[in-house]
């Protein structure tokens, strides 16, 4: 794991994108496989790239996919989706040809398994799971990450690729990328800000027993390539 500290987000997010950019220039095939979080993080990062990045990144090579969804209309404002296409899709005009959005509107148990296999055929594997080319976390407060919440650990070793979910407190269903598929072998890219996720931080440099890991603390350290981008001095 590394871990880049920053005076604030902004600066935290501009690092990350040019780790990003590096890696799409680098790359020598076609498409970039990049699946993307959603969430308070997730919103200021599309608008950093709405600013500053609109023509320092080549985006038509950029596939985009998600790490998760709220099953909710694309159009609510819960939607992951939607804040990336009001915030960066529709002001950048992304080819709709460029985005694979996992369908929160439809029934769960039957878009998680849709949407894993819309994955399989588009995303090339290595070993059992398609490789991205790079994912980006969130960590949610409770220390959850994609829709991987601290009361349902068996998702961090689920087989499938993606699975339903359900938030601990509203009980609202999620799609969520598993374990095994963030462990895919790319470079993982986890921003994680503000005072009240410092214990998370503080929690990531000590370790710990595994048994007491938090899933964003579980995917971090058994990650071959994880990054954390954070503006949380301790
Ligand atoms: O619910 C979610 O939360 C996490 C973290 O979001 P943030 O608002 O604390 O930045 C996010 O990574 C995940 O994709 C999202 O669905």
């Amino acid at each position: 794991m590394k871990m880049y500290y920053y005076a604030d987000a902004k600066q935290a997010l501009r690092s990350m994108t040019d780790q990003l950019g590096a890696l799409i220039s680098a790359i020598g095939e076609p498409y970039f496989n990049l699946a993307v979080s959603g969430g308070g993080t997730a919103k200021k990062m599309f608008s950093l790239w709405a600013d500053e990045y609109r023509s320092l990144i080549d985006w038509k090579r950029v596939r985009f996919y998600w790490v998760d969804e709220r099953c909710v209309s694309p159009k609510d404002d819960e939607s992951n989706y939607k804040h990336a296409k009001d915030l960066f899709f529709d002001p950048l005009k992304i080819s709709t040809e460029q985005i694979f959005r996992i369908h929160g509107e439809s029934k769960p148990y039957e878009e998680s398994e849709r949407y894993s296999e819309v994955v399989r055929d588009h995303v090339p594997p290595v070993e059992k799971y398609p490789r991205f080319h790079s994912i980006i976390l969130g960590a949610g407060d409770d220390g959850h990450t994609a829709s991987i919440f601290p009361d349902n650990l068996s998702l961090l070793t689920a087989k499938d690729n993606y699975a339903v979910s359900h938030h601990p407190l509203s009980g609202q269903a999620r799609i969520t990328m598993t374990g095994p598929q963030i462990l895919c072998r790319c470079p993982i890219f986890v921003p994680i800000f503000g005072e009240h996720k410092k214990w998370i931080i503080e929690g990531l440099v000590k370790g710990g027993e595994k048994t007491t890991y938090i899933p964003v603390q579980y995917i971090v350290r058994a990650a071959e390539d994880a990054t954390i981008f954070t503006d949380i001095a301790i």
